[in-house]
Order: structure tokens, then sequence, then C-alpha cells
């Protein structure tokens, strides 16, 4: 479990986040809120790649930053992730330093990519991938860290309709906790759980259809 308790972000004196606390047990969790409302800066926090300012957030019980690894984190812009030459390298990219051998993290990165019908993809160049594939990719390299959490940065939107269903099918099938930040409420409708973000505060968090319901209004 992820548990943020009190949080608060404060950048260049600007407070981003004020005060957040919640237990994030369920499965499937959305972000959503107004643009500029603090929810990549969350995001970020609960893998600790924004150290919160006070409070804390805590992965199965200890502090985030002693579990870094737990919980996989998917940019928005793919291009902040894809870091080698060729798409297989990337994918292998983050074992390397894991003490798995070569033979071991090819197959890990095979079986991933045969289960999400992206084999096609291994010996491309990655900076000649479209958007979308970067994207699938960039899941990819996250997957095969094993991961027991995985928070992804507006994963649509960058995705054509047809590479949108393929990334929700991928999702689908995983078994980790998914912490999803997006502005696709369809997408945020199928969540267990949404938080809303406002003015960098949790301002509603609960079933999906009364927090898509309080954005809306908030929206008007
Ligand atoms: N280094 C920084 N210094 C000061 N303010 C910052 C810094 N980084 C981000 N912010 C501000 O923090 C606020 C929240 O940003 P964040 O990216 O978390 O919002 P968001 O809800 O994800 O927005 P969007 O939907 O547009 O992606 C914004 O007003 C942003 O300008």
């Amino acid at each position: 479990m992820i548990e943020i308790d009190s949080a608060s972000l404060v950048k260049n004196g600007r407070t981003i986040l004020s005060d957040i606390s919640a237990k994030l047990i369920e499965d499937r969790i959305g972000i959503i809120g107004h643009n500029g409302s603090g929810k990549t800066s969350l995001a970020k926090m609960l893998n600790g790649l924004e150290p919160c300012t006070s409070g804390h957030v805590r992965v199965g019980g200890a502090d985030v930053s002693e579990h870094r690894a737990r919980v996989g984190f998917v940019f928005q812009n793919p291009e902040n992730q894809l870091v080698m030459p060729l798409v297989e390298e990337d994918i292998a990219f983050g074992l390397k330093k894991s003490g798995l051998s070569k033979a071991e993290i090819k197959t890990r990165s095979d079986v991933l990519l045969e289960k999400f019908n992206l084999s096609h993809l291994q010996e491309r160049l990655t900076h000649e991938l479209s958007g979308g594939e970067k994207q699938l990719i960039a899941l990819i390299g996250v997957l095969i860290m094993q991961p027991a959490h995985i928070i992804l940065d507006e994963p649509t939107t960058l995705l054509d309709l047809r590479n949108r269903a393929m990334l929700l099918s991928m999702l689908e099938m995983l078994e980790q906790q998914l912490i999803i930040v997006s502005h696709d409420l369809d997408l945020m409708a199928q969540m267990d759980r949404l938080l809303l973000i406002h003015e960098g505060k949790l301002h509603a968090d609960g079933a999906p259809d009364q927090i898509i319901q309080t954005y809306r209004d908030l929206s008007c």
C-alpha cells in the first residue's frame, strides 16, 4: 500500500500541494483535476521523484525513498524515459545493474514484448518510433523492473484510438496497482477510486461517478 500522510510540496517558494492524506489501497486509482492543479507533482511524490517538503509518503510502511524501485513511473512524455538507441537495449536498460545475466534480461524482455504484441518493435531504433509506440515501449521498460505499483502520467494523450485501445488492454492485463493521472474521463470512469486535486489540495476522493460529477461542477 502507498500511504500519503499530511504531505505538502513547496517549490521555489510556491505551495504546489498542501496537506494531502490518503491511503491508496484499491487496484486502480485515478488522479484528476484542472491543468496546473498539482496532479503530476502528486504522482511524482508517490514514487519519491518529488520528495515532499513536509509530511510523509510510505510504501509498504517504509519511507518511499527506501522503496523507489517498487513504484514504477511512466512519464507523460516518453522522450524523458527512452535513453538507448535500440528498443531492446532501452527495455533492458533499467535492469543493467540488477545482477541478472544478459540472457535472463533478454528473456524477460521477449516475454513482455510477446505478451503485449509488440515484438515487431524490438529491433527498431528508439528515436524512429511514433509517439504512441514510444509510450508503449516506455511502459514495457517499467514493467520489466517488476514494480508492485505503477504510476502513469497521462498515458493516453499521444495515442490514436487503436493504440489507446491497445494500452487499455495492456493495463487490464496488469496485476500491479495502477495509479493513473489523466484528463481522459472515459478512462477515469473505469477506475476503482478517483482523487480530485484542486488548487493543490485533495478536494474530493471517492467513487468515479461521484468525483467526476464534482469535477464537472468545479469546471462550470
Ligand atoms: N519548479 C517549479 N517551481 C514553481 N512552480 C512549479 C514548479 N514545477 C511546477 N510548478 C507549478 O506547480 C503547479 C502544479 O504543476 P503540475 O505539473 O503538478 O500540474 P498538473 O495538475 O499535472 O497540470 P497539467 O494537467 O497541466 O499537466 C503548476 O502551477 C506549476 O506551474
